[in-house]
């Protein structure tokens, strides 16, 4: 049986989490972070903590959706301090130092780091690359939608879709992103790369990436219609990560695509 530790066990996602794992034959929750109070019941014997130390020491792996910060002082522990356990990070928002946080972690344990466990988005990034690729000449522009309640723009997900859509015109996402458009602006450059959100009510997440020229265009979309897609995404995940050797990894290696 996998032992599985989760930070951010409080949230939407983690709360879900914890029912997926009352339910699989092959792993169940053995350790939780708390840093305010665990109103959801949870199976006995679980370790309930707010150090990050207990944490990886109470379980065979941790998958983490929490916020960045308390991610950042997850992979302190593994770079700092010699935590040793594999860490799957759905996490989103983080900074560049937190980003090089997470390569040096991945020199020490596995690291699966996904700004979308679905599948569908997984096989969404590949027909973005090709797609991108194949329509060069197109205008490249990329929305997301979320709930009310989600605290970074653009989601994570939209900008790794974008860095699919740049690195297939051998781009750097970060001179060709834009992310707002307001007063006379000036017409759009051949190269820049849109990337806007709406938020609002309960929508769990879509995604969509437009590819527009004169006379056709293109829209590939995804809709999470269920949260538990990306919970129960990030248990297959850490059921193969824990069979592999330090480095950092996508959903995509996971996913074998
Ligand atoms: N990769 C993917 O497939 C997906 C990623 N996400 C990402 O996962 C993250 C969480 O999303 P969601 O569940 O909706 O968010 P919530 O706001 O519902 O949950 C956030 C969790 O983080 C915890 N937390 C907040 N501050 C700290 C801290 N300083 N130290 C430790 N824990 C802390 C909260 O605990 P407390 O209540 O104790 O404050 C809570 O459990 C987001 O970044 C989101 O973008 C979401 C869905 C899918
Ligand atoms: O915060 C969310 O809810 C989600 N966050 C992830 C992101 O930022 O891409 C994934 C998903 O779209 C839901």
């Amino acid at each position: 049986m996998l032992n599985v530790g989760i930070l951010g066990s409080t949230g939407r996602v983690g709360s879900l989490l914890i029912d997926d794992l009352e339910l699989d034959n092959e792993a169940k929750l053995s350790a939780c972070y708390v840093s305010s109070k665990l109103t959801k019941s949870i199976p006995e014997n679980t370790v309930v903590t707010n150090e990050m130390k207990i944490l990886l020491d109470s379980c065979d792996v941790v998958i983490d959706f929490s916020v960045p910060v308390a991610t950042q002082s997850l992979l302190e522990e593994v770079v700092e301090n010699g935590g040793n356990k594999p860490l799957v990070i759905a996490t989103t928002g983080f900074n560049k130092h937190q980003q090089n946080l997470l390569i040096e972690a991945s020199k020490k344990v596995p690291i699966l780091y996904a700004t979308n466990m679905s599948l569908g988005v997984a096989v969404l990034n590949k027909l973005v690359t090709l797609a991108s690729k194949a329509l060069k000449e197109f205008d490249c522009e990329i929305v997301e939608q979320h709930h009310r309640h989600k605290i970074d723009s653009p989601s994570g997900t939209a900008l790794t879709l974008a860095e699919h859509a740049a690195r297939a015109r051998d781009l750097d996402l970060d001179k060709v992103r834009v992310s707002g458009r307001d007063g006379e602006i000036g017409a759009r450059t051949k190269d820049e790369i849109g990337v806007m959100s709406l938020r609002g009510g309960d929508i769990v997440g879509r995604h969509t990436v437009g590819l527009y020229n004169d006379g056709e265009f293109i829209e590939l979309h995804h809709t999470a219609t269920a949260r538990n897609t990306f919970s129960k995404g990030a248990i297959k995940a850490a059921k193969w990560l824990v069979n592999q050797e330090p480095g950092l990894y996508s959903i995509n290696d996971c996913l074998g695509l």
